[in-house]
């Protein structure tokens, strides 16, 4: 695991952002595409504006891009709350990556239909067989100690099997769509962002406390053969043992 830390949110994006455009040129000198995972959140709001701008924007080759999504909650594209729309309105709607190399999350569907939708899409790009998954995934952690929809104390958070999951998120009173730590951690790279004060103790209980994933979910997230890196500021480091 690689812990990298940053003077602030700004720091952030832009070290993400380099990390992010030389990981793209570094796998596209070995193959023709590059599949990555989307996060949602407020967090990667920064990171992808300053990908949709210069130099990224040109130096980025957009066009063999594949995009998935970490997560989703269960409401139309166009709705606020919706990942989707979000990195639409910050990334992909000011980039060329073909519409059919986007994937987003059917949340027209019913949310077990829409799960299942997913998991299919999901099967028949990456192949049978195929132990390696996503170049790279994206992923956050809320003040709870959560990733993807993987939240404290439900049972997803356990999953060995399936890719994808939808269930009803009690506390938010809202159906939630998720890909699980079983496809996550066979991603040839998982990068998490995270800033903020308010993600301090989460994140000295998911690095240094005790395992306890159904308390802190983000623990679960350990790829098998993949790099693990956790890009965060000084705020949300402010409780770590550097
Ligand atoms: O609900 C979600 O929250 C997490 C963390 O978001 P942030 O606002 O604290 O950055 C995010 O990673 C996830 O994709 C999203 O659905």
């Amino acid at each position: 695991m690689q812990l990298i830390i940053t003077k602030n949110p700004t720091d952030l994006a832009k070290t993400a952002a380099d990390f992010i455009a030389n990981r793209i040129k570094d796998v596209l000198k070995k193959q023709d595409r590059f599949t990555i995972a989307l996060s949602g959140g407020s967090t990667p709001k920064a990171l992808h504006e300053l990908l949709a701008k210069s130099p990224y924007r040109e130096q980025i080759p957009w066009a063999q891009l594949h995009v998935f999504w970490g997560d989703e909650r269960y409401v139309p594209i166009d709705d606020e709350q919706s990942n989707a729309g979000m990195a639409y309105d910050t990334l992909l709607g000011h980039v060329y990556t073909p519409e059919d190399q986007i994937h987003v999350w059917r949340t027209e569907l019913e949310p077990d239909a829409a799960a299942a939708d997913y998991d299919r899409v999901l099967h028949e790009y990456f192949g049978e067989g195929n132990d390696t998954t996503f170049d790279l995934v994206l992923l956050g952690m809320g003040d709870d100690g959560h990733t993807l929809s993987l939240f404290p104390g439900t049972e997803v958070v356990h999953e060995k099997i399936a890719w994808t999951k939808a269930y009803f998120l009690t506390q938010q009173n809202m159906y939630r769509l998720t890909l699980t730590a079983s496809i996550v951690n066979r991603a040839a790279c998982v990068l998490f962002l995270v800033a903020g004060p308010k993600k301090a103790e989460p994140l000295k209980e998911v690095l240094e406390g005790d395992y306890n994933p159904d308390k802190y979910p983000s623990q679960e997230i350990k790829p098998a053969d993949g790099d693990l890196v956790w890009m965060v500021d000084e705020k949300a480091a402010a409780l770590l043992n550097k």
